[in-house]
């Protein structure tokens, strides 16, 4: 990944380096981002699962990763310790200790309480899990941090310009909040703001919808009109408009007949989905079909860096999110 941003994080790494736990320790991808941050000295792996099968799968891929810490949540030496912080956590929610001993020895779970705990700096997970099931004990354990009422993402899309360089752009919310309300797409258009200029983006954000400036009715449509107005007024010193088709929010011929005068359409980088059927899709055809580099999704408004990845990631793009997950705490 080589956009804005990126060499930074880096730098900020070099100066005070961080653990990262692997959830997935034997899924060849990680083997290979993790062999390729034990070369780094920056960011150190800690890999979850049974050591000798990391081990074999290690060997059979190829990757060194001599050095990487590997922890099984089968044999770990704190684990009393970690159930006991667990159910105290837990205990509005019935949880006991035996349940807890079985929750605990799912690799999500306990890589989310080494973070809780303070035995880890960040967790990368999801490259053979599900979304919901790297991200729900974030959820639970981790929390919203102060300032934040709800957990939301966001994919950074990078490929190279025409002009040279790189196009950047950001996509929200395109894997966790699945129908999100009016006032939860205002608080991610605010979210997804603070994420795109980490990443050197000037945003200039647009609501999406099927419809450009009235032109469809419906409650999928007013739900985007009035976050929009939401937006504007809660955000008064951001480029924000909608609500707004994909060709009049990028294609500034298409923007002067649907949408003249707004000073987002046509030049729109910061992308709010209606919902996560449009976002998910929508991230995926800019990934598979417009040669874009998707990294994500990087989560917005939790209380500890820990992300997540599609599992059709590849190890580049783990490794990359790793950076970005370290680099974010
Ligand atoms: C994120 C998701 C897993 C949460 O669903 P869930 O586990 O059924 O959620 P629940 O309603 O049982 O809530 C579990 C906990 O998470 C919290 N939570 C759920 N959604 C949240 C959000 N968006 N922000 C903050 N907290 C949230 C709840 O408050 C609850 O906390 P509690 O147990 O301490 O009370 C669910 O919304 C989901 O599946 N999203 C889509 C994921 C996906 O498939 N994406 C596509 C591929 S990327
Ligand atoms: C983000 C995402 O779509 O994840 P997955 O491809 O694993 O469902």
């Amino acid at each position: 990944m080589s956009v804005y941003g990126f060499g930074q994080m880096i730098e900020k790494l070099k100066a005070s380096p961080k653990t990262i736990v692997l959830t997935e320790g034997s899924d060849p991808r990680i083997l290979e981002a993790a062999s390729r941050l034990l070369a780094s000295n920056f960011l150190k792996p800690i890999l979850l699962g049974n050591p000798e099968e990391i081990a074999k799968a290690s060997e059979k891929a190829g990757f060194n990763i001599h050095g990487a810490q590997i922890i099984d949540p089968e044999n770990y030496e704190d684990f009393d310790e970690m159930v006991a912080q667990f159910v105290e956590l837990r205990k509005n929610k019935g949880m006991t200790p035996e349940k807890a001993r079985g929750i605990l020895k799912s690799a999500n779970y306990f890589g989310t309480m080494l973070v809780k705990m303070g035995k880890a700096d960040c967790l990368l997970g999801g490259a053979t899990y599900s979304t919901a099931d790297t991200v729900r004990p974030a959820l639970q354990i981790i929390k919203t941090k102060p300032g934040s009422s709800i957990v939301s993402s966001c994919f950074i899309l990078v490929r190279p310009a025409v002009s040279g360089g790189n196009e950047v752009i950001a996509m929200s919310d395109c894997a966790i909040n699945i129908d999100p309300s009016e006032d939860d797409l205002v608080e991610i258009c605010g979210q997804t703001i603070e994420c795109a200029k980490v990443f050197g983006i000037d945003p200039k954000v647009a609501f999406l919808s099927y419809s450009t400036k009235g032109s469809g009715k419906g409650d999928s449509v007013t739900k985007m009109q009035n976050a929009t107005k939401k937006a504007k007024e809660k955000y008064p010193n951001e480029q924000i408009d909608g609500e707004l088709q994909f060709d009049a929010a990028v294609a500034p011929r298409v923007a002067k007949q649907k949408a003249p005068g707004s000073d987002v359409a046509g030049n729109a980088n910061t992308f709010i989905f209606p919902d996560i059927n449009a976002g998910n899709i929508g991230y995926k055809i800019a990934q598979r079909l417009g040669n874009f580099e998707a990294y994500g999704p990087i989560l917005l408004g939790l209380n500890a860096p820990i992300n997540d990845l599609s599992r059709g990631c590849n190890a580049l793009e783990v490794y990359s999110m790793a950076i970005i997950t370290a680099a974010l705490a």
